[in-house]
């Protein structure tokens, strides 16, 4: 690219919003190529596999992920309930999660392991004992297994069967302590302290005649009962309690699945939900500097707009704002302040505290310019220089032109560029303002997607540095584009591409 015209593509991007002007041709010697996606496919694999260390050893494959992660990176477990009614398909809609997720980090829980056992006299009366009522199980025990669970520790699940009604009295189920562990059962929204241990709830929703069919069949075949005793079971306990229990707690779920296990969309899409933790959990224990903006369905739900290939332009850009404003939000959160302290109007003190003043934007050319107006909505009057890396044949040279504040050593920098993917253009971009003299720590690298290699990449090089992002994608692909991506970012956002 002649300079001129780069010249005139940085006056033109930069507009009024700084005085220092520079600008400045570095050409690299030494290769830039991205990494070998292999290379750094094998390195996300390893840390894949290493990043699981718990706090008393359990589940720590080797001595590198001791070295690698430190005890305070270390995140609680992400608990997902799942409730719904008898024979409603929670068991077979859990394990088809647990099949597909094909990851040992998931555990099962069952609240039927924690029913009470019945005494001799009880078993001799079954079919007048309320299996459905809260006061069947165990919960205070329930409680203590996920609480252990929750501190990283393994703990012994009861093995209940319900041909007998009892426990066994020699085998437990040993459960170790995972980063994803779903809670089954047609109670677990029930009780509040039970409740509150779930990040997320889901509620299988199946029709009544066809639970009754399932749940005779099961019954039958499995459970060792007849017909009529189901039957009879059924409508003197199974449905008041339906009615009076689980029906009034399907209110909590965040997620409700219509026809159970049949439901293929809504299990692929809590699949993806899980995945997305599983990577953030790694990558976040591996490299404590990097958060993930805590996923909603509301961001799920932005992502899934921005990430379609059909969405127009308009909404394009409309979503991309709305999570770019979170992303900025975020970054801005781990800046320093100052406490201070001010009169309100009913003459009362307030103990507040100051915004840091000494802070600017980067953008690296052209996709990271679409964060600027978000910077701008939250930062009055900020300043915001450019960085372009322009790309000389295929030989790794680079051209970095940069127009920067002055005075930018001085301020802490919100990096921007919403796409993280092989990580090289951030190094180079990260590395110039590190000439120039801002400390790695004062820098906070924003991005709405991140591939776990560039986060390798750019963390390995700048372990002080600061990652923000909103979701941390699957890898890159053969040709280092990130997987499943949002394709070509400024194009989409510019509406320049076709
Ligand atoms: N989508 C489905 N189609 C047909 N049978 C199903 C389906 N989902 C579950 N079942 C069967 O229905 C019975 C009850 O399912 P289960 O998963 O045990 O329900 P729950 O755990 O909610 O009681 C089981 O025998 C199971 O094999
Ligand atoms: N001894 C027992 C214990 C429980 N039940 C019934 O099991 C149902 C809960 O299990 P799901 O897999 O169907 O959710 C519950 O409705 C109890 O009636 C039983 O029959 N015998
Ligand atoms: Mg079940």
């Amino acid at each position: 690219m002649p300079e001129k015209a780069v010249d005139d593509v940085m006056d033109s991007a930069v507009g009024a919003h700084f005085s220092g002007l520079r600008l400045e041709a570095l050409r690299l010697s030494t290769p830039s190529a991205p990494s070998s996606p292999s290379s750094a496919k094998a390195a996300a694999a390893a840390a894949h596999s290493n990043g699981v260390v718990y706090a008393n050893g359990v589940g720590a494959s080797s001595a590198d992920a001791a070295e690698l992660v430190s005890p305070s990176a270390l995140r609680q477990p992400f608990v997902i309930g799942v409730s719904g009614g008898t024979a409603s398909g929670k068991t077979t809609v859990c394990d088809m999660i647990i099949q597909q997720l094909h990851d040992h980090r998931v555990v099962l829980v069952n609240q039927d392991s924690f029913y009470r056992g019945l005494t001799a006299e009880e078993s001799a009366h079954a079919q007048d004992y309320n299996f459905d009522h809260p006061d069947a199980f165990d919960t205070e025990q329930l409680l203590e297994c996920m609480g252990q669970l929750k501190r990283a520790q393994p703990v012994n699940v009861p093995i209940y069967d319900f041909k007998n009604h009892r426990r066994s009295s020699e085998s437990f189920r040993k459960v170790n302590a995972s980063d994803v562990i779903i809670l089954e059962g047609i109670l677990v929204f029930h009780d509040q302290r039970v409740r509150n241990l779930m990040d997320m709830k889901i509620f299988v929703d199946t029709d009544a005649d066809i639970r009754l069919a399932r749940r005779i069949r099961r019954d039958t075949v499995e459970r060792g009962r007849d017909v009529s005793s189901v039957l009879e079971q059924y409508g003197r306990f199974v449905k008041p309690a339906f009615d009076d229990f689980v029906l009034p707690s399907k209110k909590y779920a965040d997620v409700i699945i219509p026809r159970g296990g049949d439901n293929h969309v809504a299990i692929d899409l809590i699949v993806q939900h899980i995945r997305t933790k599983l990577g953030q959990h790694d990558l976040c224990k591996i490299y404590p500097h990097v958060y993930v903006v805590q996923s909603t369905f509301q961001i799920r739900g932005m992502h899934t707009l921005i990430r379609d290939r059909d969405i127009t332009t308009p909404d394009f850009v409309f979503y991309s704002d709305r999570l770019i404003r979170l992303v900025v939000e975020h970054g801005l959160g781990h800046l320093p302040f100052t406490e201070k302290q001010i009169i309100t109007p009913t003459g009362s003190i307030y103990m507040g505290v100051e915004f840091c003043k000494k802070l600017c934007g980067v953008s690296i050319v052209r996709s990271g310019e679409s964060m600027e107006n978000a910077l701008r909505a939250c930062c009055k009057g900020i300043k915001i220089g450019k960085i372009l890396i322009h790309r000389v044949g295929d030989n790794g040279q680079q051209l970095i032109y940069h127009k920067l504040p002055m005075d930018i050593a001085e301020r802490h920098v919100l990096l921007l560029d919403p796409v993280l993917g092989t990580g090289n253009s951030a190094n180079q971009a990260i590395e110039l303002l590190i000439r120039k003299g801002v400390p790695e720590e004062r820098i906070i690298f924003l991005n709405l997607i991140s591939a776990p290699e560039g986060i390798q990449c750019v963390c390995k090089r700048f372990p002080r540095l600061k990652i923000v992002t909103s979701e941390i994608d699957t890898g890159l692909s053969e040709e280092y584009r990130v997987i499943p991506g949002l394709g070509e970012y400024g194009d989409r956002y510019f509406g320049t591409d076709n």
